[in-house]
């Protein structure tokens, strides 16, 4: 019934997970095993205590010590068994929060391949969904089987010296559970990697409507019982495979119940009947085996759990491992780029194809760009053109099927600015500070230079906290404008010490006044270092010391901006409707 994998899973993840449960909490951990051995035994030791203070004595002979020991040994079982669901939920509690701590950080440390990457994305969402059911009762799970099993042992033993016959019965009358709950297993197991995507799905539908920016456009553009109804239909589904698993517990827990309650009749039977053992000695027996029942009373379902969690387990590891080694690798294959051969250039792509996957036309065909130190070099082109594409094939984010990057810049000396920014509501500081976080925090007065450049610092400086001011009306603060949220993106990028700037549309939806400076800025940044940018307006990419016009993925012009303008080609076209000289008139 059970095959020798998951079998061997079974182990391997009940090992780790106690393993783990040591190290995240190790003193409850300890408390629990020796709480759970205690509990085992005392089954055992009621058969025999009962048996030997009562057998062929009269009540009123016993001594306090005797009363006190039988009052332990039998009352014992009661508070014992408290106090281990206890200590297990306890424990539950805290493995809970390492592992989300641990999600957390794997959600942190995910690259933008590996978030474009769907398979990873559902594996990390299967882990984070697993937490509270599966990755952290693992080990209580385990504990309770070892506990379970101890006690089937020594039961059977104490059992045997009275009969034989009903010590086995007893013992296999935890057999019918444990093949129950194994089915439960296999079901979870089987719908468990069906619901992660769906899950996903679900929840993100569901966070559209939580957050306050989306849910707010949501309301406008009455699309929110939209959203609501995917939303509940996503979860239903989620809903109808929990629904299939409750069913076989149910059926199951009810199939293997009664079976063991056949079980024990007959043991009982046995022992009344067939063994005639007397009267003090059956009592001690019958209360041996009714305390084994309380003691393995969850044993079933913990085996069940831990069965249905094992894969689970065992993936979640197996995700940890592939993370890390992937991290290493990405930082490998980065350090491995080839320098570009002339020393003026900080990157280049040579002869390079995109497609965003195996079956997709190519975005990019034979693409071929250098930046030179110092320059602003702009990638134009109509939308669609593959841009962007080209900037994430650039700076690392995408790998192309073929060509060559080569590149004599580090992690930290290309700052990018994507195209759509996110609107992350923290404070003013926080937001500009973010990427800084581990590197070096910029002082006040850098905060102030870089709001200065955008032209943000006097309208930071009139809120009333100033660089501490909360962004975002949710949470009582204060909300900006499309272009200020991009220009306070900018001031970010320009913060970093990088030595590539790397902006794709910086100023989509800025004003024309305000565009102009904040070219002139980006002018006087070079030549310390370099700017890669993508623009759709005509008259900025005068600043642009080269020009790359992009068509259909395929480098169609390239050259200075006034060579473009006089030429008669693709450059002179797509601009034609534009003003060349917005600047000049002003
Ligand atoms: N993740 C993706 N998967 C599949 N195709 C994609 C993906 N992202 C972009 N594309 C396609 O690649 C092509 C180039 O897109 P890209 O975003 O690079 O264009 P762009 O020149 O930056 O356009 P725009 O001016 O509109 O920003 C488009 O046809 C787009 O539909």
């Amino acid at each position: 019934m059970l095959s020798r994998s998951f079998i061997w899973s079974a182990l391997s993840s009940s090992w780790y997970a106690i393993k783990d449960a040591l190290k995240f909490s190790f003193p409850v951990t300890i408390a629990l095993c020796v709480a759970r051995l205690v509990e085992a035994a005392l089954p055992a030791l009621q058969v025999f205590i009962v048996g030997y203070l009562i057998a062929g004595r009269p009540s009123g002979n016993m001594s306090i010590w005797e009363v006190l020991l039988l009052v332990v040994v039998t009352g014992g079982i009661m508070p014992l068994s408290a106090m281990v669901d206890a200590l297990n939920l306890r424990l539950q509690f805290m493995l809970r929060y390492a592992y989300t701590y641990e999600v957390i950080d794997i959600y942190a440390s995910l690259t933008p391949a590996q978030r474009r990457d769907s398979v990873t994305i559902d594996e990390v969402q299967a882990a984070h969904d697993s937490i509270p059911f599966n990755l952290s009762w693992q080990a209580s799970s385990a504990l309770n089987i070892i506990g379970a099993f101890t006690t089937a042992v020594l039961l059977f033993s104490s059992l045997a010296n009275f009969d034989l016959l009903a010590a086995s019965l007893v013992t296999v009358s935890l057999l019918p559970q444990l093949f129950g709950y194994s089915l439960v297993a296999k079901a979870e197991n089987f719908y468990w990697p069906k619901q992660a995507a769906t899950s996903r799905r679900a929840e993100y539908l569901e966070n559209q409507l939580r957050y306050a920016r989306s849910g707010t456009e949501l309301s406008v553009l009455n699309g929110a019982e939209q959203f609501a109804h995917w939303a509940k239909v996503k979860h239903g589904i989620v809903r109808g495979y929990w629904m299939k698993i409750m069913s076989i517990r149910f059926t199951s827990a009810f199939v293997s119940g009664f079976i063991a309650l056949l079980l024990i009749a007959g043991a009982l039977s046995s022992l009344i009947w067939r063994s005639q053992v007397p009267t003090s000695l059956l009592a001690a027996a019958i209360l041996g085996v009714v305390s084994a029942m309380l003691a393995t009373k969850s044993a079933g379902s913990a085996y069940g759990e831990l069965m249905a969690s094992a894969p689970i387990v065992m993936r979640y590891l197996k995700l940890r491992a592939k993370l890390d080694s992937t991290d290493n690798e990405d930082e490998a294959a980065r350090l491995q780029l080839l320098a570009p051969r002339t020393s003026n250039i900080l990157m280049e792509c040579e002869d390079v194809d995109f497609a965003y996957s195996q079956t997709d036309e190519n975005v990019l065909n034979n693409l071929c760009l250098e930046v030179e130190q110092g320059k602003i070099v702009a990638l134009v082109g109509a939308n669609g053109a593959g841009k962007s594409t080209a900037i994430k094939v650039l700076t690392g984010q995408l790998k192309p099927q073929t060509g060559q990057i080569y590149s004599r810049l580090g992690k930290h000396e290309v700052a990018i600015m994507p195209q759509d920014i996110e609107k992350f509501e923290l404070t003013v500081r926080e937001f500009l500070t973010l990427p800084y976080y581990t590197t070096r925090v910029p002082s006040d007065q850098e905060l102030w230079q870089a709001l200065e450049k955008v032209d943000l610092a006097s309208h930071v400086k009139a809120l009333s906290d100033g660089l501490d001011a909360q962004l975002g009306e949710q949470w009582d603060g204060t909300d900006l404008s499309g272009g200020q949220w991009q220009r306070l993106a900018l001031a970010r990028t320009l913060l970093s010490d990088a030595k590539l700037l790397v902006l794709d549309e910086p100023t989509s939806s800025v004003d024309a006044e305000s565009e102009s400076k904040l070219f002139k800025m980006l002018k006087a940044e070079t030549p310390e270092r370099a700017v890669l940018l993508v623009s759709h307006r005509a008259w900025t990419l005068q600043y642009a010391d080269h020009i790359y016009l992009l068509e259909n993925g395929t480098l169609a012009q390239s050259g200075t901006f006034k060579d473009l303008k006089n030429q008669d080609g693709r450059f002179r076209k797509l601009f034609e409707s534009q003003d060349w000289n917005q600047d000049e008139r002003r």
